[in-house]
């Protein structure tokens, strides 16, 4: 079997004023990702997912120039069901074990960033191809699924102290969630206002539905340990990038500050990333994002790691419908996968780019039990919304 063609899309979904919200980071007015199809001389089609930023949000000409300028033409004419030889190939270039079918040198393009990126969309696609190729779910080629459906928690959770009781138990209403998560941080000032936000959530939810907080990396370590001791007695499911994460130290510091669980991942790029943070004892729970982090190759090696270092698998799932269907195959073949992220903000590649629906009925969601990723592209959105 062989690659006939690789082709890169910058999809960009604008979303209607009505149903924007204001993030840590702004107004959210698009949702953007990188679509990679790859199809093989004998008519096999796979599709995989890339981003170059962690909020979906804006440009991602410099990823699709990449994958098809530079990851494309090397892949052609090689047999797409090698994905650990065309991962270390794109990985580590000419340092690479293993080397391309016709012996071509690949350049080392970066360890992390986009590069690491691009590598997961391709990936995304080898596993579908192969899973079509056998007529298997991509789960069932990771050694088989823990379950049919997952536990999956509301993701959201703008508004203000007056506000955020109201929406969070609207999404549990709407879905029959038994967690949620809220933002905090930056979107709502300082640590003594944000644990007064989660003292009102705390107490519309009541004490039987999980809550998470998320601070984006916003505060700094003494805010954050601040926070942790505010919000000791809520209950929370976690404290999700509490500081930055480029600070795994400060990360560290502030996990053992208290007993207030710390979750991160989305801001990682590879195995490397997260053996340090098991390390270091800066994180509980494991949250990879499929179109970041090097794709479903990587996340299970990840995913080990996890459950080597007694933590948990929570796949960073704010993505289109095919990064979010490999966490979904990722999270039910690991032995640490949890819950599942699901978004309650607007999302239109998670619900119009793929002809199936993934919906939430009394808290879990379904994991896909089609061939490869069980994502079926629809070409004329994809087409409709394509910048390059
Ligand atoms: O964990 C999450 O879902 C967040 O970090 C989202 O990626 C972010 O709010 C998008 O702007
Ligand atoms: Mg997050």
């Amino acid at each position: 079997m062989k690659i006939k063609s690789v082709l890169a899309r910058w999809l960009h979904v604008p979303i209607p004023y009505e149903q924007q919200h204001v993030s840590d980071f702004g107004r959210v007015a698009s949702f953007d990702c990188v679509l990679v199809r790859i199809e093989t001389a004998c008519g096999l089609v796979g599709y995989g997912e890339a981003k170059e930023e962690v909020g979906s949000e804006g440009n991602s000409q410099a990823l699709v120039a990449l994958i098809n300028e530079k990851y494309a033409p090397a892949l052609v004419g090689e047999d797409p069901r090698d994905i650990s030889r065309l991962w270390e190939v794109m990985y580590n270039g000419c340092r690479a074990h293993y080397a391309l079918a016709e012996g071509h040198v690949f350049p080392i393009l970066g360890r992390r960033g986009v590069s690491v990126s691009a590598i997961s969309g391709v990936d995304l696609a080898l596993w579908d191809i192969l899973g079509k190729s056998l007529g298997a779910p991509v789960w069932r080629l990771l050694g088989g699924r823990k379950a049919e459906r997952m536990p999956a928690y509301a993701s959201g959770g703008w508004a203000d102290e007056a506000g955020i009781g109201r929406q969070l138990m609207g999404y549990v209403e709407r879905g029959g969630f038994k967690a949620v998560k809220m933002r905090v941080g930056v979107i709502d000032g300082d640590p003594v206002s944000s644990a007064r936000r989660v003292r009102a959530a705390r107490e519309a939810l009541g004490p039987g539905i999980g809550l998470a907080c998320d601070a984006h990396g916003t505060y700094t370590v003494a805010q954050a340990k601040r926070f942790c001791r505010l919000v000791e007695d809520e209950n929370l499911m976690w404290f999700e990038e509490p500081v930055t994460a480029d600070d795994k130290r400060g990360m560290a510091e502030v996990r053992a500050s208290s007993s207030v669980p710390i979750a991160a991942g989305e801001s990682e790029f590879n195995r490397f990333d997260f053996r340090d943070l098991a390390e270091l004892r800066a994180a509980d729970v494991f949250q990879p994002d499929l179109a970041i982090c090097g794709g479903i190759t990587e996340a299970m090696r990840i995913g080990a790691i996890a459950s080597a270092f007694n933590l948990r698998l929570a796949p960073h799932l704010w993505t289109g419908a095919l990064a979010f269907a490999a966490g979904l195959h990722v999270s039910a073949a690991s032995p640490a996968g949890w819950i599942l992220e699901y978004s309650l903000g607007a999302n239109p590649l998670l619900h119009e780019l793929a002809e199936e629906t993934f919906t939430v009925v009394d808290g879990m969601l379904d994991i896909p039990d089609r061939p490869g990723l069980g994502v079926t592209v629809s070409e004329a959105f994809a087409q409709r919304h394509a910048i390059a």
